[in-house]
């Protein structure tokens, strides 16, 4: 847990515990737990009918568990609903609903409106809207109706409404589906300016190449069990040196104070740094051990096969 500056832990931005969901004699949520601290990213996936939609439609408060709870900013999203999502933006139901016959503006305008009426809503003024509309790349766009809007457009104005009033905690129901490759990359920077100025993102996605790039963690959601929680920070700070003997690289990198984890892959050693300006250090102990080295490079960490292997073993 992070520590605020008082010295106080800060609380999660999201905290879900023991969570359960049922349809009928149907289980669709197991006992999942999950914790997102302000200014992380972090990306849900699984296949399909695993309980996405499900967990997102539920941390939200939009649909009730059947045991557990989850708590936004240390607020009830089921008993204290209003005061815990003062400071929520949501896409669920992805595209959003808007009004056909409204503008993009219009549109945007009701949902300021709304968000004002919440308890402790601040004014929106039509300077934000014209932000946002900017921001989604939707300013063309501003002044027609969202029935002429194409599926990527309005995929786009429900970012733009979830974003509208600055949210600590955002939640994204596959926001980069229909949309195409500069569309995504858009998303992809918003989300990450918004997670640096302190926001929580929780966003569902089946594109694990584009997540890996961004989000900071990856739970594994199947058959309704999150099984795995995954630290993309941590797998990628490694690196691996191609070397005529792995395994006494290993032993010479086990040895330096800011190695981490270590292990061969021959005709690699791999270690954990904890940053590129690591390497030229361990290749001088290396050197220095009689280690010869031919080469030095990141290894990226594979999520989708890393991701097949989990829901394979599931
Ligand atoms: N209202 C409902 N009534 C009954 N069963 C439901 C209901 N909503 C969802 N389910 C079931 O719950 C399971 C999880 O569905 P959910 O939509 O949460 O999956 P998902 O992971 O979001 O899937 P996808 O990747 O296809 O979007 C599915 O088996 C689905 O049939």
């Amino acid at each position: 847990m992070t520590a605020t500056k008082q010295g106080a832990p800060a609380l999660p931005a999201v905290e879900v515990r023991g969570l359960y969901k049922k349809y009928g004699s149907s289980a669709v949520l197991e006992d999942v737990h999950m914790t997102v601290k302000a200014g992380e990213v972090y990306a849900l996936t699984g296949p399909n009918g695993a309980g996405k939609t499900t967990l997102i439609r539920t941390m939200t408060g939009l649909a009730f568990p059947t045991d557990g709870e989850v708590r936004l900013l240390g607020r009830d999203v089921h008993t204290d609903g209003p005061r815990a999502r003062a400071y929520l933006g949501a896409v669920v139901e992805a595209p959003a609903k808007f009004y056909p016959q409204l503008t993009g503006t219009q549109n945007l305008q009701v949902h300021a409106n709304l968000s004002t009426m919440a308890p402790g809503g601040r004014k929106i003024g039509r300077d934000r809207l014209r932000e946002v509309m900017a921001l989604l790349e939707l300013t063309r766009m501003a002044d027609r109706k969202v029935q002429e809007y194409s599926l990527g457009q309005r995929q786009r104005l429900g970012v733009a409404s979830a974003i509208l009033a600055d949210p600590k905690v955002l939640i994204l129901d596959e926001p980069t589906s229909g949309l195409d490759p500069l569309g995504i990359g858009l998303i992809h920077r918003i989300v990450t300016s918004l997670a640096t100025s302190g926001c929580a993102v929780i966003l569902s996605t089946h594109h694990l190449r584009e997540i890996a790039t961004y989000a900071h963690t990856v739970g594994i959601l199947t058959g309704g069990r999150l099984v795995d929680t995954v630290d993309l920070r941590s797998r990628q700070a490694a690196y691996r040196f191609r070397v005529d003997d792995p395994v006494a690289a290993a032993t010479v990198l086990e040895r330096l104070p800011f190695v981490r984890k270590v292990s061969t892959r021959t005709p690699y050693a791999i270690a954990h740094l904890g940053g590129e300006s690591r390497v030229p250090d361990a290749l001088a102990h290396l050197g220095a051990e009689g280690i010869r080295v031919f080469e030095a490079s990141p290894d990226h960490f594979d999520l989708y096969e890393y991701y097949r292997e989990r829901v394979e073993q599931a």
